[in-house]
């Protein structure tokens, strides 16, 4: 891995800022099956010790004004950018996304760095006009204190960076777990935070191969105040039972299952273009990947032709390559996955209009399935691929039916230009996002997050900083 700053490809945890060595786990570029590091494997004496570290560090950071917190994160925020070369090569090597999309997940990443390095200057409390004439209102908004933290693999940047700003800007101080099939971008982001002065133990990274026992200890540590995580709804439900037993605070980002809806009034081109990034952004592994397509029937056929068109000019291949728009899916129990959703669908009636094959390795060709029947389980769970299934419909009403059934509820798109419809829509979709005439709608500046079993709370905009805050009601009495 060629890189102009070699010191970032970083094969230690960060623990309470020092740099640990270990047993290791290797970690394997999905492109190659290559071994591109073998990586500290904490154990969860690690674990606690970095929580520890965290514990003690917090107070410090807190004490800290705004205005200092905001300066370091700023100078995270620049060093991130300075490197989004070599984090973005990185990235790709440890998850497969092709270099542009890495690198600009690496700028979207910091984005959320310098966004809540801004906040932290405006957590503003309130003061209430006493109920009584002797007494004084004021709430207060204080930090939660420790934060823990288990990320994916299909944002290894980014999905630390859009919990870790709030929570450090709120005063928190941070222990971060990465997904064991990526954890050199977390490491990455470590260095550069030692480098920018974030202290000793307000921002720590535990890297290893045991996930279920590090969530366990982060849920059952007293000193642990909060868990956020981004992943499976699955896992989701195990936090949230393991944190029942402390009240732990939590926030989560789960699983989606995306409605993109294209009315017969919608521009189709412009369509075909928010369903090709809403479908193939990440090569289909993000959560808010469109994963069925309703198209009104007086448009059925045009749409599905210009998605076709689209489709097959995508290029799969290995992302350090240039032209490649579409990467390896990140292991065999996704290709796996994808093949099961598709053969499906096709057993249940749905026609393969371009692609459908297997590539070779994890690569999947980018895919059009039209006719899907709604018993289809490309229809009700997570494709997390490659595929983009069409589904017929008639009226208004019957597609928003459709839309929302589903126990997910993150992410929905429609095309659409008549006015009343699109309030009607966009007041109807059970989302908690939703995207009008656009397939791209993640940004520092807007909450993110979902309803339903689709997650709890919300990361980005002034809203992301409530998950890391807590309100304290002061009443002062005998004030006369
Ligand atoms: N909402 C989103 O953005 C994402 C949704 N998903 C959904 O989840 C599906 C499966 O993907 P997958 O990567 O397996 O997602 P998981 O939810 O299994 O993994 C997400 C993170 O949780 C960790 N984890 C796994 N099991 C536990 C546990 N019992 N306790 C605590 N942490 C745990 C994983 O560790 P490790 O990987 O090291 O085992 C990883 O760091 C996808 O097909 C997709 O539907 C997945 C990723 C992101
Ligand atoms: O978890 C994900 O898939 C990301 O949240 C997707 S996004 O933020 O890049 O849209």
């Amino acid at each position: 891995m060629k890189l102009n700053d070699p010191t970032l490809l970083e094969t230690r945890a960060y623990i309470n800022g020092e740099w640990r060595e270990g047993d290791t786990f290797a970690v394997t570029n999905p492109a190659t099956g290559d071994v591109i590091a073998n990586v500290t494997d904490c154990s969860i004496a690690d674990v606690q010790e970095a929580i520890d570290g965290a514990y003690v560090a917090q107070k410090a950071w807190a004490a800290k004004t705004g205005k200092e917190r905001a300066a370091v994160m700023r100078k995270w925020y620049e060093l991130m950018m300075e490197a989004q070369d070599d984090l973005g090569t990185i990235l790709c090597a440890e998850m497969g996304k092709p270099l542009a999309e890495a690198k600009g997940e690496i700028a979207y990443g910091a984005s959320f760095i310098e966004w809540f390095g801004e906040e932290a200057k405006r957590v503003y409390g309130d003061t209430i006009p006493g109920h009584q004439p002797d007494k004084r209102i004021v709430v207060l908004k204080q930090p939660v204190g420790v934060v823990g933290a288990i990320t994916p693999w299909n944002f290894p940047n980014a999905m630390i960076a859009r919990k870790v700003a709030p929570a450090l800007a709120a005063g928190c101080s941070f222990v971060a777990r990465p997904a064991e099939l990526t954890p050199l971008s977390a490491t990455a982001m470590a260095v550069l935070a030692e480098r920018a002065g974030v202290p000793a133990g307000v921002f720590s990274v535990v890297t290893n191969s045991k996930a279920a026992e590090t969530g366990q200890e982060m849920c059952a540590n007293p000193k642990v105040a909060k868990i956020t995580f981004t992943g499976s709804t699955r896992v989701g439900q195990i936090l949230m039972r393991q944190g029942a037993d402390t009240i732990k605070k939590m926030s989560l980002e789960l699983g989606g299952n995306a409605p993109f809806l294209v009315f017969d009034d919608a521009d189709l081109d412009a369509a075909v273009d928010g369903a090709m990034i809403a479908k193939f952004r990440n090569n289909g592994q993000t959560c808010v990947c469109a994963n069925r397509i309703y198209v009104q029937a007086g448009v059925y056929d045009a749409f599905a032709k210009k998605l076709s068109a689209a489709i097959s000019a995508l290029k799969p291949g290995n992302g350090m390559d240039e032209g490649v728009t579409t990467g390896p899916l990140i292991n065999e129990a996704a290709v796996t996955k994808v093949e099961e959703h598709l053969s499906d669908a096709v057993s249940k009636g749905a026609r393969v209009v371009t692609g459908g094959n297997r590539l070779g390795g994890t690569f999947f060709e980018p895919t059009l399935i039209a006719d899907v029947p709604a018993t289809a389980k490309v229809s009700h769970e997570e494709t997390f691929g490659p595929i983009a299934p069409l589904i017929k419909f008639d009226t208004e009403e019957e597609v928003i039916a459709l839309a929302n059934d589903s126990e997910f509820g993150l992410a929905g798109y429609f095309y659409a230009n008549d006015l009343a419809r699109v309030w009607r829509v966009a007041e109807g979709l059970e989302t908690g996002m939703v995207g009008i005439n656009t397939g791209l709608i993640s940004t520092e500046v807007a909450p993110f997050g979902g309803v339903k079993q689709s997650g709890l709370g919300r990361e980005g905009s002034k809203y992301g900083m409530d998950d890391y805050l807590e309100l304290k009601y002061l009443c002062m009495g005998g004030i006369s």
